[in-house]
C-alpha cells in the first residue's frame, strides 16, 4: 500500500503547483508538544477517510472540527492533505491555520523538496517525514530543508530497523512510532512498547495510530511517549471537544 501511495505521489509531483506563500505566522510544533497540561500531549488529527477504514466522518467540516479540538485543549493539529487516499486537501490545512493559534502539521507523503516548499507556503508549521518512504540520507536532506523554512518535522517510523538506520545519520527532535503495521493495517500498541527503548532520550516521542481509550493513553505513556497522535477515535464521535475529554478520562462540567 505504501508503495502504491508513493507511486501516486511521484505522478502528482510532475504537476505540482507551489502557489503563493500564505500570509500566516509560523509557530513551533516542537514547543507546543512540550506543554505538560496532561500526562501526554495531544496531536489531534483532522481526517475524513483512510484506505483501511474508508469514510470516517460523513458530515465533514474541517475548520469546525479543528476549533472543537482547540476547545478540548489539543496541543497541536494534524491535517491530512492527501486527496487520493485520505480525501484530504491542502486548502483544509490553510483554512484551519487561519482560524487557530496552535501549530498545524501537514500529514501527507512527502518525498521531495518541492513538497516541503509547498508545505511552507500553504501555511504548515510542521511536516511528516516517513522513514519507510525514503533513504535516511534523503530524509535528512528534507529535514534540513524544512528546518530552514522554519518547519518542524515529525519523523515517523514503523520499525526498529528503520529507526536505527535514521539514527546513524542524525537524531530527529521528534520521533513518531506508528502503531499501524504497513502491510496488514492492523494497529498494536505493543509497537510503541517495543520500539520506544531505541528512541534517544533527547528526542520527543510520539505514539501514533490505534489509540482509542484512556487505557491506551496510559499504555503508551508508560512506554515513554511524550505525545500521542489520534485521528479515528476522535473523529468518530459527534463532538470533538467531548471526544478529547473522554479520551483522557476527564469529567468536565460546563456552565
Ligand atoms: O486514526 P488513527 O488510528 O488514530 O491514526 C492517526 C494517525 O496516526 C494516522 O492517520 C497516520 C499515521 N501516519 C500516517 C501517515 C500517513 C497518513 C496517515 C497516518
Amino acid at each position: 500500500m505504501l508503495e502504491k501511495i508513493l507511486q501516486t505521489k511521484r505522478e502528482e509531483l510532475k504537476e505540482i503547483q507551489l502557489g503563493q506563500q500564505e500570509d500566516v505566522q509560523k509557530i513551533s510544533f516542537y514547543q507546543a508538544l512540550q506543554n505538560k497540561a496532561r500526562p501526554v500531549s495531544l496531536i489531534a488529527e483532522v481526517k475524513k477517510a483512510s484506505p483501511s477504514k474508508g469514510l470516517i466522518k460523513e458530515s465533514f467540516n474541517p475548520v469546525q472540527i479543528a476549533k472543537q479540538y482547540v476547545k478540548g485543549g489539543a496541543n497541536a493539529l494534524s491535517v491530512l492533505t492527501d486527496e487520493t487516499y485520505f480525501k484530504g486537501h491542502h486548502t483544509y490545512l490553510t483554512n484551519i491555520k487561519k482560524e487557530v493559534s496552535i501549530p498545524v502539521l501537514r500529514k501527507d507523503f512527502i518525498i521531495d523538496s518541492l513538497q516541503v516548499e509547498q508545505s511552507a507556503r500553504i501555511g504548515a508549521d510542521a511536516i511528516l517525514l516517513i522513514g519507510e518512504a525514503m533513504s535516511p540520507e534523503k530524509l535528512y536532506e528534507l529535514y534540513l530543508q524544512a528546518k530552514e523554512l522554519h518547519l518542524d518535522c515529525l519523523v515517523e517510523v514503523h520499525s526498529r530497523e528503520v529507526l536505527q538506520g535514521i539514527l546513524t545519520i542524525f537524531t530527529p527532535e521528534i520521533i513518531g512510532i506508528n502503531n499501524r503495521n504497513l502491510h496488514t493495517f492492523q494497529t498494536k500498541l505493543q509497537q510503541t512498547e517495543e520500539i520506544s527503548q531505541f528512541v534517544p532520550k533527547e528526542s520527543l516521542m510520539v505514539s501514533e495510530s490505534g489509540i482509542f481509550t484512556y487505557k491506551d493513553v496510559q499504555t503508551v505513556k508508560k512506554a515513554g511517549a511524550n505525545a500521542i497522535l489520534v485521528g479515528e477515535s476522535l473523529m468518530r464521535q459527534e463532538d470533538q471537544t467531548t471526544a478529547i475529554y473522554d479520551l483522557f478520562g476527564e469529567e468536565v462540567y460546563e456552565n
